[in-house]
């Protein structure tokens, strides 16, 4: 039977600006997406109707129905192909669920390409991105991977090139949060305050820190709009920060939308110790240790 394995990548965003709240209910951003070595597998195989199997940690919270995000992607590049939707579907999880590191993004990004291989459609990477952009705000960026600036909602992006490897930890947390609901919080804390949202730019000196790929640089420009919201939703993300801060991490920063924290190393041998400390300091479920940028959906 003819098979067809993709390797997707989860993400971290090293600047996350998000502007006014736009009348359609998502956010302009200025979303610096930077994708890192922390991978789902779709696998898609010939069949007449389409299935899903999801296998992995925390699974229990991925649906595995038409809401699944990879079948949705299925459905969509037929419909878009003019063919049946025919897919058997299986994701192996390692990207944490609802962690703000783009799991589920992932998941459709794979799917787009491994069906697009499986049908031979050929469809360009121009048209895969068009539909990555209806299935979701992340979409796009796991599809092409690396390092890049995105505007709109974070479905336009554009490339930029790193001048060397990061040495990222990531420590994962108990239960995750709802996207929507880290963008409520956001704009309710924004008018609780009576902060003035201003349009969002993007930070020079971070760009020029990735290019040169310093992370002495990049560690005190990382930011991310959406930590005050994760913070107030999940008060125990502030000791796993500082926990982060304590031990040597460059920079510390909510990943996303949360409640996955993110801690830039100086070097590999940074981040293995960085992770045994926060291991032994007991701020979050697990450790992980990675790095990027790392290319977007591919076939292996
Ligand atoms: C937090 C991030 O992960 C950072 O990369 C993204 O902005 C979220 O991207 P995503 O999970 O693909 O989000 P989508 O599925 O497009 O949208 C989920 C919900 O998040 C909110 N949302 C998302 C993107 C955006 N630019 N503004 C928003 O306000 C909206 O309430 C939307 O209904
Ligand atoms: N293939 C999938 N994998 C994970 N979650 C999925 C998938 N399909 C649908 N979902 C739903 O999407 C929700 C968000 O999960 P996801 O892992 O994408 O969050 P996230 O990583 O925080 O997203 P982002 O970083 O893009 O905001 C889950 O709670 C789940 O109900």
């Amino acid at each position: 039977m003819t098979s067809v394995k993709v390797r997707v990548p989860a993400k971290v965003n090293v600047q996350l600006s998000v502007g006014p709240l736009r009348d359609d209910g998502y956010h302009d951003l200025v979303n610096v997406f930077h994708a890192v070595s922390i991978f789902d597998e779709v696998v898609a195989e010939e069949s007449d109707s389409v299935t899903i199997r999801v296998e992995g940690h925390t699974v229990d919270q991925v649906p595995v129905n038409d809401d699944n995000l990879a079948v949705r992607a299925a459905r969509l590049l037929a419909r878009h192909a003019g063919r049946s939707p025919g897919v058997s579907l299986r994701i192996h999880k390692t990207i944490p669920v609802a962690g703000g590191m783009a799991g589920g993004s992932a998941d459709a990004a794979g799917a787009l390409v491994a069906c697009n291989e499986l049908w031979k459609l050929g469809l360009p990477m121009a048209d895969l991105m068009e539909l990555a952009a209806e299935l979701g705000s992340d979409v796009p960026f796991s599809l092409l991977g690396g390092t890049a600036v995105g505007t709109g909602r974070g479905e336009r992006l554009t490339e930029v090139e790193a001048g060397g490897t990061f040495h990222w930890v990531f420590a994962l947390a108990d239960g995750g949060l709802s996207t929507a609901k880290v963008y409520a919080e956001c704009d309710r804390i924004r008018q609780a305050t009576g902060e003035k949202v201003g349009w969002p730019a993007v930070n020079e000196d971070l760009l020029r820190a990735l290019r040169i790929g310093d992370p002495k640089a990049l560690g005190p420009e990382l930011s991310n709009d959406l930590q005050p919201a994760a913070l107030m939703l999940r008060s125990r993300l502030v000791r796993t920060l500082d926990a982060g801060r304590e031990h040597g991490a460059l920079g510390s920063i909510v990943s996303g939308s949360g409640p996955t924290c993110a801690f830039l190393a100086g070097s590999k041998e940074h981040a293995t110790d960085l992770a045994v400390s926060l291991k032994a300091a007991g701020v979050c479920r697990a450790v992980v240790t990675a790095e990027g940028p790392v290319p977007g959906a591919v076939v292996v």
